[in-house]
């Protein structure tokens, strides 16, 4: 699939201006939602299930105290494809409020 093809380096930080949240590189971009409880990270990982499915991909997530993590990566051609970036934007509209107030 067309979406599954690896960014190259440039491609990947012109992607990252748009997702200020996001970092990493070619192998990997994640985003760390600090300060967030255990029952809204749970709440978080449940919607990010639905963005996972209606894009049929899938985010590796963790869940440590106070912290949620989700990391972005393309497994089957391992590393960050057109896909991950569509999934982050989405992701975002989760995430964007559902840690501490800075
Ligand atoms: C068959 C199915 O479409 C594939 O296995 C999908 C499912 N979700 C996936 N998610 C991620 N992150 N990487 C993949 O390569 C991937 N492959």
């Amino acid at each position: 699939m067309a979406r599954r093809i690896l960014l190259n380096p440039d491609e990947l930080s012109d992607a990252l201006e748009e997702l200020p949240e996001w970092a990493g590189d070619v192998h990997g971009i994640h985003r760390r939602v600090k300060g967030i409880d255990f029952r809204s990270a749970a709440r978080c990982v449940t919607a990010l299930a639905d963005v996972a499915e209606e894009l049929d991909h899938h985010p590796d997530v963790e869940i440590s105290y106070g912290n949620l993590t989700v990391h972005l990566i393309t497994h089957s051609v391992d590393g960050v494809t057109e896909l991950d970036v569509e999934f982050a934007r989405r992701a975002d509209v989760h995430l964007d409020d559902a840690g501490e107030t800075a």
